[in-house]
Order: structure tokens, then sequence, then C-alpha cells
């Protein structure tokens, strides 16, 4: 068991250091690294899609490339612009609705981004559940102008109402994450009539069958997106982007550029905005310069130690 800590180029998500365990087992290796946020209870299915890499490894894909989106955070129209241009990628999900910029600096960071993609490019904000429902209608107005076009809003209000109350008054459309991915049982969630698009990520949801099960029973277009792992899994990402059966958008899985390393040398950053899926995730053999201080590592072997206590009560 490895445990890493990793700086971020930017504060994303509230944090600026992303920490997590890689674990060993018979099918490779498999990434544990729930956000500080999530209790130990909501932190099973992340230990489940660890697990679920280490030692079973993931269902046969039916793609062997991902086209995926650079994910810009809060940061100046200058260095969005900067972004955008070195990822290579054709689609740019831009932050927006953070307590730390004005909606005027989103749209001039939208307006950069537009600019460094040119005309044919997809732009998608994020707005992490941030806004009431008359607040993200004025706002995705201006969002949307400002950006040349959005090709959707990501989880703009909290709850399912309100993303169907928006949807009704937008004409962008609108994806749900947050609604998917946090819910008691994401299975349960009817994001049908609420979203266009909804978000997977492999490892609150449980891994990459779970997922598969969760984009079948919503039955709306997919988009993977990542938990801002590293390389190790970030490959769970892949597979599970790899096996769905239809994927129309491009992915959220260019976030390597959000870390400063890696711990492995087979960094999963997108060439020309593609990835590859891969069979098992790669070897963590770059991972000692990121190595997690005594504190920190105990902290996380105590947090795997009371986490594996509940998935061994989870109900199967
Ligand atoms: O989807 C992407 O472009 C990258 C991943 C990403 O945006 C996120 C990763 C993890 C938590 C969130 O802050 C955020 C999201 O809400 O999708
Ligand atoms: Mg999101």
């Amino acid at each position: 068991m490895q445990v890493y800590a990793l700086p971020l180029r930017n504060r994303f998500r509230d944090i600026t250091v992303r920490e997590g365990v890689l674990l060993h087992g018979p099918a490779g290796w498999g990434e544990f690294c729930p956000f500080a946020d999530y209790s130990d209870t909501e932190s099973v299915p992340w230990l489940a899609a660890a697990v679920e890499a280490s030692d079973r490894g993931w269902p046969a894909p039916v793609r062997d490339r991902i086209e995926v989106n650079t994910t810009v955070p809060i940061v100046a129209p200058e260095r969005a612009h900067e972004l955008v241009l070195a990822s290579g990628c054709r689609t740019a999900k831009v932050k927006v609705a953070d307590k730390r910029a004005t909606l005027a600096e989103d749209c001039a960071r939208l307006a950069a981004v537009r600019e460094a993609l040119g005309p044919s490019g997809a732009i998608r904000v994020d707005a992490n559940a941030a806004w009431d429902v008359d607040t993200a209608v004025h706002a995705l107005g201006e969002l949307d102008r400002a950006a040349g076009g959005l090709e959707y809003a990501e989880q703009p209000c909290p709850t399912i109402d309100d993303l169907a109350a928006v949807r009704r008054r937008v004409s962008v459309r609108i994806a749900a994450d947050e609604s998917i991915r946090r819910a008691e049982d994401p299975l349960k969630v009817a994001v049908a009539g609420a979203a266009d698009v909804a978000v997977l990520k492999v490892a609150p949801l449980g891994g990459v069958r779970r997922a598969l099960e969760v984009a079948e029973a919503c039955g709306l277009p997919c988009v993977v997106s990542s938990a801002v792992e590293t390389s190790v899994g970030l490959a769970a990402g892949l597979a599970l982007a790899g096996a769905l059966p239809r994927l129309d958008f491009a992915c959220g899985l260019g976030t390597m550029s959000l870390l400063q390393g890696d711990v492995s040398t087979t960094t999963l950053s997108p060439v020309d905005g593609y990835l590859p899926v891969l069979t098992q995730a790669p070897e963590p053999d770059a991972y000692a310069p990121f190595a997690a201080s005594p504190e920190v590592r105990q902290a996380w072997q105590d947090r795997l130690a009371r986490v594996r206590a509940e998935f061994r009560r989870a109900p199967r």
C-alpha cells in the first residue's frame, strides 16, 4: 500500500494537494482517494472501485481511445487561454460560480477559452451546485453569450427539482453530476426529466461495473469525469468510457494537467485531445517523490481500516 500527496498546479475543489492510497492486488493497481468531505460510509464505493481495479479488473472495452476535455480551474483569462492551447483538446470544461470569482470574471475566462479553442471548440461549465434557480437562469444566459455558446452546464443547482426548473427556462443543456454521485442510491436517481447529460465518476459510483449500471438506469447520454486521481485511478475512468455502449461527448479525464506530477512514468496526459483505454492501471513507478508524510500516511491507513470495516458490512 502506497500513500501519496501530490500538489495541484492551482486550487481546485478547495484543495491544493491531492492525497490518496494506491492498493495492489492480483489484477493490478487501484486507487482509493475519497475527498475529505466524504464520510466513511460515503467512501465505501471509492474502496469498492479501488478493489475492483486491484482484485478483479474491468469489463472489456468497445473502443480503444477516448476524446477528453481539458479542465480550466478558477484562473485569470490569460492563464485559461494558455491552459487550453497547451492541452491540445477541442473541448474545455470551465469552473464557474466559485466564491473567489465574480460572474464578470467567469465570463472573461470563458471568452479567453473561446479565443483559444476557436469557433468549432466545445465549452462546458461546472457550477458545482452553487446557484439557486433564478441565479442559475441569469448566470447561464450571461455565460452562454460570453462563451459564444455552451455545450452544457454541469450541476448549476443542488437538487434535481432545481435542475428541472432551470432546464425549463434556459436553452443550454443541463448535466447532472452531484445529483447522481452523492445520491443515496445513484441507481434510483430520476435525472431523465431534469437533465440532458449524466456525469459518471467511477470512484463515488463504486466501480466501472456499477457505473455502467447507473448509465443504463439513467437513460441519458453519459460523460465520464475523473475525481482528479493520479494515472492509476484515471485508468479506471478510461475503462468506463471505453466500455460505455455509446459515448457522444468528450470526457472529463484530462485532469493530469491539474496536478504537479504523477505517481507513474506512464502519465495519462492527452495527446491531440485523446487518451488510450488501458486493460489495467499503469504501474506507480514514480511514486517516491510524492510519498506522503508519516502523519498523512497514518491518517489514510486509519481511514482505510474504518472504510474496509464498513465495506465488509455493506450489503452486496
Ligand atoms: O470533469 C472534468 O472536466 C474534470 C473533473 C472535475 O471537474 C471534477 C472532479 C472532482 C470533483 C469536482 O470538483 C469536479 C466535478 O464536479 O466534476
Ligand atoms: Mg461536476
